[in-house]
């Protein structure tokens, strides 16, 4: 079980950080839960009422943080859906972007928050179930809607397609100033909340998932299902799009709590770098930085809108309760806390270029007028004069004289054509007819289950939810409020203190600096913690580089032994792009550009290919790595040269010989080391 708080961003220049971190006297005045000293200590407590995270600190000072909303592990998800998130897809229909996303250690149920499970409906399909419910009331009235939804996740270094049959690639486009996007992904047209159940589920099945000893079925990669609601006035003709991303992040993870390896350890790097980057972004946007580090990594250039652009976002921070995972639950909440300080800067998005549904109905109304234009045509057709069919002969004909046979027979043909091609058009302009229904059907009128609102249980529905809206706005409020009084509480006695006495005063002021030395002290205490954590984090990014740099020791040795010379050569000289996801020779390189791997001859097996075959060369006739003999090492000694006979000695005296020292003398053999992949890395790690 695992609690969860919640950052909001609404309004527009509205800032998340409403709710200052509560007197330290509550803190204190707040006895430890039973569960810190039990056997398996707690080190977290949540205090719904006021939006506030408690963490007992079991070396100091315990720390408070505040939320616009605290949700402990009783809470349902329902609960925060209605609360929290129903607002912010509330105004996604009315043409906002909206934003959640759950971030946390690994295991404390984030993608449980966002997709849930039979028994707790997630926020996902809550949001799916609430626009449908909002299209097919009378909510949406004489209104027309598209909606659509796409399906990626970041895995590694690829964004994938989970939407599409080959979870095929797909490249982030655009600019930091005008935004990126995704061009190529699949967008698939939805009829119903269960539609979108449906795609949600078929991308889930595609998505990367594993075991790590903190969670059986661990997310390895961040997931975003992106909702696009389109609405259109039919009386004004104007179009709303309002964009939903519903983000599930994996986990950030230490290698030696989930003992990952392999290839989950090549995860855990990719998961944790793309997890720093987005803190980066959230911290540059905190503190009001010129320059906000989008282009660091992938999640952030797909969450830049998300994150401080046009949207309404919330974040759902996962933590678990367990002292064990102290560290990473403090990271967790200080990541949080300073989102909260981000001011997002949410538009309306009113009749959009891009606009899908525009293109529908121009489709429509163009396939339309093919349509009128040919049954017009088939008309004309018909009502001109057709040639007579030439009436079938009897068993017994009688002969007609005047007309030959050969007319009778381009009657015949000419009437069979003319037949052949009105059904010919009949076809065509039914296939039309078809492609138009097909397009119409995509387009959902508003108010559709009208008949039912008529019903009295669904006028009380919508009565019952409109209610629930207005006490969860109160709700709200009072979290608020409480937080405020709580933080003016000091301000304001320190100010309305009157003095009657001079030393009344002098009492009062130092309680005032004892107070600010206590923050100045906590202040001190937090930023050798955050010191402490940066250090702790640096040396587990050392074990992880370490570790890697192992793997990559082992690559690079495979490919020494098995790669030939020249192609080693000019894999060492590939460089990674990625504005364009691909690795690409430099410009300046001289090599011949990379020709595709030849492909394998066909009715044999893979690692013989035509190249192989015709080249008649041994070497090329198995390229299976597991057939091969790995080359010799190049030698590191030298081959002991035998003594040679020496020569007669000379009748003269022998000349004196000039002393060399012994730098200086030519060595026999200059000692060659071998130029390897493997021996380049040297001991000088890999960037
Ligand atoms: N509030 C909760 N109520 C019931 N079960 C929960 C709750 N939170 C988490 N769990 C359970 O804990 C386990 C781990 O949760 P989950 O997979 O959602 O974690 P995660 O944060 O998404 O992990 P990772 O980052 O590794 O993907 C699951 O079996 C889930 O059902």
């Amino acid at each position: 079980m695992s609690h969860r708080c919640l950052c909001v961003g609404a309004e527009e220049g509205h800032a998340l950080a409403r709710a200052a971190v509560a007197p330290p006297r509550c803190a204190r005045a707040q006895r430890p839960p039973a569960a810190v000293t039990g056997p398996r200590p707690e080190v977290v407590r949540v205090y719904p009422e006021r939006g506030a995270v408690q963490l007992y600190n079991p070396k100091g000072e315990d720390k408070l943080f505040t939320y616009d909303a605290a949700y402990d592990s009783t809470a349902t998800t329902a609960a925060i859906y209605d609360e929290m998130v129903r607002p912010l897809v509330a105004s996604v229909l009315d043409g906002f972007n909206g934003c959640v996303f759950a971030y946390g250690q690994t295991g404390t149920g984030k993608t449980h928050t966002m997709e849930g499970n039979a028994e707790d409906e997630g926020l996902v399909p809550r949001a799916f179930r609430h626009i449908w419910t909002h299209i097919e009331t009378g909510a949406s009235r004489d209104t027309t809607h598209l909606v659509s939804c796409s399906y990626v996740e970041l895995y590694l270094e690829d964004v994938r397609d989970l939407l599409a049959k080959d979870c095929k690639k797909l490249t982030i486009r655009g600019q930091e100033l005008s935004g990126f996007y995704i061009p190529e992904m699949t967008s698939v047209v939805c009829r119903s909340a269960d539609d979108m159940v449906r795609a949600m589920r078929a991308g889930n099945r595609q998505r990367a998932a594993g075991r790590t000893d903190m969670n059986e079925h661990s997310s390895r990669s961040h997931a975003v299902f992106l909702v696009t609601v389109e609405t259109q006035r039919r009386d004004t003709g104007t179009i709303r799009v309002g964009k939903l991303n519903l983000v599930d992040l994996a986990g950030s993870e230490r290698q030696r709590k989930t003992g990952a390896g392999g290839e989950r350890l090549r995860e855990a790097a990719r998961i944790n770098q793309a997890l720093s980057s987005l803190g980066n972004v959230i911290a540059a946007l905190a503190e009001n930085s010129p320059h906000v580090p989008y282009r660091d990594s992938k999640l952030t250039r797909i969450l830049q809108d998300s994150l401080g652009g046009n949207s309404k976002t919330i974040m759902v921070a996962n933590v678990g309760p367990a002292a064990y995972n102290y560290d990473e639950t403090l990271t967790t909440l200080r990541y949080a806390h300073r989102a909260k300080a981000i001011k997002n800067k949410p538009v309306r998005n009113e009749d959009p270029k891009d606009a899908k549904l525009r293109e529908y109905q121009a489709e429509i109304e163009r396939l339309r007028a093919l349509i009128q234009q040919r049954q017009a045509a088939a008309l004309a057709v018909a009502a001109a004069p057709r040639p007579r069919r030439a009436p079938r002969r009897s068993a017994a004909p009688a002969v007609d004289v005047d007309r030959p046979d050969s007319e009778e027979a381009n009657l015949e043909s000419e009437h069979l054509a003319a037949e052949s091609s009105i059904e010919e058009e009949r076809g065509k302009t039914s296939e039309l007819e078809r492609r138009v229904l097909e397009l119409e059907e995509r387009l959902v009128r508003g108010g559709g289950g009208g008949k039912r609102l008529l019903d009295d249980l669904n006028e009380s529905k919508l009565v019952l939810e409109r209610r629930q809206h207005e006490i969860t706005e109160r709700k709200k409020r009072e979290v608020e409020m409480q937080q405020k009084i709580d933080l003016e509480e000091e301000t304001t006695a320190i100010v309305t203190n009157t003095f009657a006495t001079l030393q009344q005063e002098v009492d009062h002021k130092t309680q005032r600096l004892k107070k600010c030395l206590s923050k100045y002290a906590c202040i001190r205490e937090e930023i050798v913690e955050q010191r402490e954590a940066h250090d702790a984090e640096r040396r587990e990014q050392e074990a992880l580089q370490a570790a890697l740099i192992a793997e990559l020791r082992r690559r690079l040795l495979l490919a020494d032994s098995f790669v030939p010379e020249a192609g080693r050569a000019l894999v060492m000289r590939l460089r990674y792009n990625d504005d364009t996801d691909q690795w690409e020779l430099p410009p300046d390189s001289g090599a011949e550009p990379l020709t595709r791997r030849p492909l394998a001859s066909a009715g044999r097996r893979r690692p013989i290919c035509d190249v192989a075959l015709a080249e008649r060369a041994p070497r090329h006739r198995c390229e299976n790595l597991l057939d091969l003999r790995p080359l010799p090492l190049p030698s590191t000694t030298r081959a002991y040269p035998p003594p040679q006979p020496r020569p007669a000695p000379p009748p003269d005296p022998p000349p004196q010989r000039e002393h060399v020292p012994p730098s200086t003398r030519p060595s026999a053999a200059p000692r060659v080391r071998p130029s390897t992949a493997h021996h380049r890395l040297g001991a000088t790690g890999v960037r």
